[in-house]
């Protein structure tokens, strides 16, 4: 099978969107698209609006004006949102929450038709790997509010990839993260995009980071926000990974101090 269409595949596409709390306009006429296996760093001022944007991407927002498509479907048509894997802002995250990582994790399996439904072998099976690949099943009993800020963040990038996803949405994950561990995370999602053709649009405040994987040069630049981008791939070879094929690679880029 010829597989090289895929490979070119536009999975996100912003088009013309605007966005306004109130009066105040935060993103204006905004033009991008992520193709599959992009990896895109978006940097930007507090304030610039890079929240705002992921959170209209994974549909938390509705944009003013513009359209938002997915996997090339509208936004609100789309529904198969666990080809999507979202961790938001660390301080969105209450420490009360009494749920175990395990709990957590598993939440990620739950899609918006249908909460509450049984899960079966299989998928606590995932979530049991993905706790694995995050070298984090040891925690698997112990509530999320008393983990160091470092292990939350596996715990939560576990829920995120719990489904296999094509696209990974994350927003500022090393806040709050001893360097060493940021060293180990971001050794671990270069490898998922390298290794595992996983697409991601990663908000960070880490130049260096952005600038050594993605390069000095953004491709957009809108408003105060950034948008630097790596398409990396070999165009012969478009095979789909499975994640779950593969964890222990992902678990042996994780340091655990
Ligand atoms: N719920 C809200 N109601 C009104 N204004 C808001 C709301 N959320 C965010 N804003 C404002 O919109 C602007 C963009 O916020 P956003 O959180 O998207 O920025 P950001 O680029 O992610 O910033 P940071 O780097 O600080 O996380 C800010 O001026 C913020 O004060």
């Amino acid at each position: 099978m010829n597989n090289r269409n895929l490979c070119h595949q536009r999975i996100v596409s912003i088009d013309h969107v605007s966005f306004s709390y109130e009066n105040k306009t935060v993103i204006d006429q905004l033009q991008f698209d992520v193709l599959e296996r992009d990896f895109v760093g978006v940097i930007g001022s507090n304030g610039a609006g890079k929240t705002t944007l992921l959170k209209m991407l994974v549909g938390l927002l509705k944009p003013t004006k513009g359209e938002i498509r997915l996997f090339d479907r509208p936004l609100s048509q789309f529904k198969d949102w666990e080809r999507i894997g979202y961790v938001p802002q660390k301080n969105s995250f209450n420490p009360l929450f009494p749920a175990t990582v395990r709990e957590v994790v598993l939440s990620g399996m739950y899609n918006k038709k249908r909460v509450y439904r049984r899960l079966t072998k299989d998928e606590l099976k995932k979530a049991e790997d993905a706790m694995l690949a995050m070298r984090i099943e040891d925690l698997a009993d112990r509530r999320i509010g008393q983990l160091s800020g470092g292990q939350q963040q596996r715990a939560f990038l576990a829920r995120a990839i719990v489904n296999n996803p094509e696209l990974l949405i994350l927003d500022e994950p090393t806040v709050g993260i001893d360097v060493e561990t940021q060293i180990g995370f971001f050794r671990m999602i270069k490898h998922m995009h390298l290794h595992h053709h996983m697409t991601f649009i990663m908000v960070s405040h880490d130049m260096d980071m952005i600038q050594s994987y993605l390069g000095t040069e953004p491709k957009q630049v809108k408003g105060g926000i950034k948008f630097y981008v790596k398409h990396t791939h070999d165009p012969e070879d478009c095979r789909e990974t499975n994640l779950t094929h593969s964890l222990d690679q992902i678990r042996e880029m994780i340091v655990v101090q």
